[in-house]
């Protein structure tokens, strides 16, 4: 019965519904092994540095390739928000991508096997995590609860056992660890042999340091939060891009109730890059990320703030107000994180927060996402949110903005373990020991 009460959807290939993005500043040859997994899948290649060169795809993969002067043709002055000479350079394919889903990854990244020695199909993970709900409301010990073989532990509260929506997807790696400068030089040799076979959600309130180099997220819930920052060639600081944008993200799903996973699948990291190299560009973000973290874990975003778009302005006034006194570098961050909303509205218009749809839309509305005027309400009914939820009374143990809108999920949920156990009622007292012979059989 493991999984009955919580509907594990079947993982379905989301091709023309994702993109795949990756940074490039080499030849994409490890396209090659990756085949089999990214083939269905359209590609956004951001290429860095020298516009002038080629980098070259594997035939038969479809992907359009994004080079400087493209960037700088399609946002114009606001191209400047774009990082040059810096993996952050690859949040421009999100900006661009007209998918609901994204998944990035280093192109030193390859395929990992599980202890069996079986081949991850990391994309599949991935979207698995996404189209199953998150629980960063309340901790279950059992890890994910929508994995096949697992379920919501005794004393799980049945109103959240609906989760919330999932927004990101943090996978991890195997070999090469995303070590800081300090702590490779530290630890030159020390690899990651550990494979965890586990999915757990960042609980709500508690920060992460994302790293991007394989990712996937819900790009119509969380998109315009996913910028990188200003990082790399005329700046004071570089690889922090992916770290930025996860603490500006993980505030804004806690406040707008999404949900972020971390831990499957794994990817093979491959190169470890030269410390001494990676120390100059990460040098200030060593200081400066001991006050720009606490500045994350007390930000706060008022009920105004009911879409993405709105969080993340709010977010930049703040970023102007209290980090511009660390360094004048957070002044000029904190203008570029409007110019990439501006940027993301112009290319795809407003995309509804769940919580921002119940408030400007009571009862009834279809949920358009403008990004990409797909009718989204039967996602949007699937991911527990109601239309109706606005009729809630509020004596209800729903919390409409927590993404917990209806007030008979517990009936729901009791209701399914009484259809499920019905079988049973009809001869319990024997149905225990029946269990128990066919077990020692
Ligand atoms: O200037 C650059 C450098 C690299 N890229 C592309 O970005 C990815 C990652 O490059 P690389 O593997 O060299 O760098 P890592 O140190 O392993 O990067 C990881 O560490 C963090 C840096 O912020 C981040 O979490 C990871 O990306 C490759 O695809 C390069 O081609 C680039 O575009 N521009
Ligand atoms: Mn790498």
């Amino acid at each position: 019965m493991a999984g009955a009460l919580v509907d594990v959807k079947p993982t379905p290939i989301l091709k023309a519904e994702l993109d795949i993005v990756i940074p490039a500043i080499q030849n994409l040859d490890f396209l090659e092994r990756w085949r089999p997994y990214f083939e269905p899948y359209h590609l956004i290649i951001v290429q860095d540095g020298d516009p002038s060169r080629t980098i070259k795809v594997p035939d038969g993969f479809d992907c359009e390739l994004y080079n400087r002067n493209d960037i700088n043709r399609i946002l114009g002055p606001k191209a400047s928000c774009i990082s040059f000479k810096d993996s952050a350079c690859r949040c421009f394919g999100y900006l661009v991508s007209k998918k609901k889903y994204i998944f990035t990854i280093d192109e030193d990244c390859f395929v990992a096997k599980d202890p069996s020695g079986k081949e991850i199909n990391a994309l599949e993970q991935h979207i698995k995590n996404l189209l199953n709900p998150s629980t960063p409301l309340f901790f279950n010990t059992l890890y994910d609860p929508y994995r096949e073989d697992a379920d919501l532990f005794h004393g799980y509260p049945f109103n959240l056992r609906g989760g919330v929506p999932t927004a990101v997807s943090h996978g991890l790696w195997l070999n090469i660890p995303d070590y800081d400068a300090p702590t490779q030089l530290a630890n030159p040799l020390e690899r990651n042999t550990r494979f965890v076979d586990a999915v757990l959600t960042i609980p709500k309130g508690t920060l992460f340091p994302m790293c991007d180099m394989n990712l996937a997220f819900n790009r119509e819930l969380i998109g315009p939060a996913m910028y990188f920052g200003l990082m790399g060639d005329g700046q004071p600081i570089g690889r922090y891009g992916d770290m930025w944008a996860g603490w500006c993200m993980k505030v804004i799903c806690d406040h707008l109730g999404y949900g972020v996973k971390t831990g499957l699948p794994y990817v093979w990291h491959s190169k470890a890059r030269n410390p001494f190299v990676n120390l100059k560009k990460e040098y200030y973000g060593i200081f400066w990320q001991e006050e720009v973290i606490p500045f994350f874990h007390f930000a706060v975003l008022t009920k105004e703030c009911t879409t993405v778009q709105k969080c993340y302005i709010e977010l930049s006034k703040q970023v102007k107000a209290k980090l511009g006194k660390i360094h004048p570098y957070f002044l000029k961050l904190a203008d570029a994180m409007v110019t990439w909303v501006e940027a993301w509205d112009e290319l795809n218009g407003k995309v509804y927060a769940v919580s921002s749809y119940l408030d400007n839309h009571p009862g009834g509305d279809k949920v358009v996402l403008a990004a990409t005027g797909r009718d989204a309400t039967e996602d949007f009914e699937d991911a527990g949110h109601s239309n109706t939820a606005r009729e809630l009374d509020t004596t209800s143990s729903a919390i409409p903005e927590l993404g917990i809108t209806s007030k008979n999920q517990p009936v729901d949920y009791l209701q399914k373990i009484k259809d499920l156990t019905k079988p049973i009622w009809a001869d319990a007292d024997t149905w225990f020991e029946r269990q128990q012979q066919e077990e020692e059989m």
